[in-house]
């Protein structure tokens, strides 16, 4: 199998080292030629992961004809609302048969759509050949070898198992699953979770508001995703509360800190600026969850609540106020 990884951010190159680590041909794609010279050359990318050491056996190019010649499994690592006008450039370079990873943790703006809907829809191909993977994977911590487990969903269980394989490291762990919708929604919605988790940890609250944002945060997760056709024992897995744990805890998380800043009293212009270039995924895909949550009429007060505060000025304090003034209701409820 020969993989190659489009997108030279913090995961892409992440994930292209435990493939290499796996024993996989691998070429990581960069936007900027400098960029592909310094991680063929030093083995580094000082840019997204400054400190780490890549594989000798990891080369980068600029190239996309170059990058794809002869890839069986190209692995979409560009950010989800840039992914379809990506993919349609790379088109001319793509194999027949190829087999499609996404990485990206999103819902496109403009038509709902998750990101291997996006795949199939710009590239033709069915959804036994395209894959999702997606768990608590902050890309810092892969690329130091601490030990994570991930799930890698696709409709074809044998197609899953072969990238299983693929992917499979001593210290990166892949499980199947066959559920692609309910790990794409359990990846897209934790995003816009950690960043309420951030703007309350900027505020200043402890452990008891955290856990009750991630456990309210997982029961909207639940309800969309049962709409939308997920099962619950995957938002119950490492693509569910897996994910939201590790994003909604870590400072390593984008998200997570770009809500900080919010919560601290910084403009959304602010934050943005302080993310150096890196996405928050959550800060767009608020808005595509928020639709897909009117569409299938699932109530989702903190998605809303923090679409409020980065779309429409609400601050931190009154989105507060109007989730505790919510009407009374039991815990669990349809
Ligand atoms: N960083 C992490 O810990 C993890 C990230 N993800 C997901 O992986 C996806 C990719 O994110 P990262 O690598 O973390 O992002 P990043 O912010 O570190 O890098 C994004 C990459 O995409 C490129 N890029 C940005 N805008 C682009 C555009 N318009 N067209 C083409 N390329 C563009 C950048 O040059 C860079 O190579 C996101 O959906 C993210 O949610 C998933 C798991 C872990
Ligand atoms: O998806 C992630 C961890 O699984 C990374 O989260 P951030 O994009 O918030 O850094």
């Amino acid at each position: 199998m020969r993989a190659v990884v489009m997108g030279a951010g913090s995961w892409g190159t992440a994930i292209a080292k435990v493939l290499v680590d796996a024993g996989t041909d691998t070429t990581l794609w960069a936007r900027r030629p400098e960029l592909a010279e310094r991680i063929t050359r030093d083995h580094t990318n000082a840019d997204y992961l400054p400190g780490i050491t890549l594989p000798d056996g990891l080369s980068a190019t600029s190239s996309v004809g170059e990058a794809m010649s002869g890839a069986d499994v190209v692995v979409c690592a560009v950010p989800s609302q840039s992914l379809r006008a990506n993919l349609t450039e790379w088109m001319p370079h793509l194999g027949a048969d190829t087999t499609f990873v996404s990485l990206a943790k999103g819902v496109e703006t403009s038509t709902l759509l998750r990101m291997t809907e996006v795949i199939s829809e710009v590239s033709g191909a069915p959804g036994d050949r395209i894959a999702a993977l997606s768990g608590p994977n902050l890309a810092r911590e892969i690329a130091e070898g601490q030990p994570a487990a991930t799930v890698i969903a696709c409709a074809d269980e044998d197609r899953a198992r072969d990238l299983q394989d693929a992917f499979k490291t001593r210290y990166f762990r892949p499980y199947t699953n066959t559920d692609v919708i309910g790990c794409e929604i359990g990846g897209a919605v934790k995003n816009v979770i950690a960043l309420a988790c951030g703007m309350a940890s900027g505020v200043g609250f402890g452990q008891n508001t955290l856990a009750t944002i991630i456990t309210r945060g997982l029961a909207e997760t639940i309800r969309l995703g049962v709409a939308v056709g997920a099962q619950i024992e995957t938002m119950a897995g490492l693509a569910g509360v897996g994910d939201l744990v590790a994003t909604c805890s870590s400072p390593l998380s984008r998200n997570r800190t770009f809500g900080a800043h919010l919560g601290e009293g910084a403009t959304m212009q602010e934050a943005q600026d302080a993310t150096h270039g890196q996405v928050a995924e959550g800060v767009k895909s608020c808005t595509s969850v928020r639709a897909l949550a009117d569409k299938y009429d699932v109530e989702m007060p903190l998605t809303d609540a923090v679409h409020q505060v980065c779309h429409s000025g609400l601050t931190v304090a009154d989105a507060v106020s109007s989730l505790l003034g919510r009407r009374a209701k039991p815990e669990i409820y349809d």
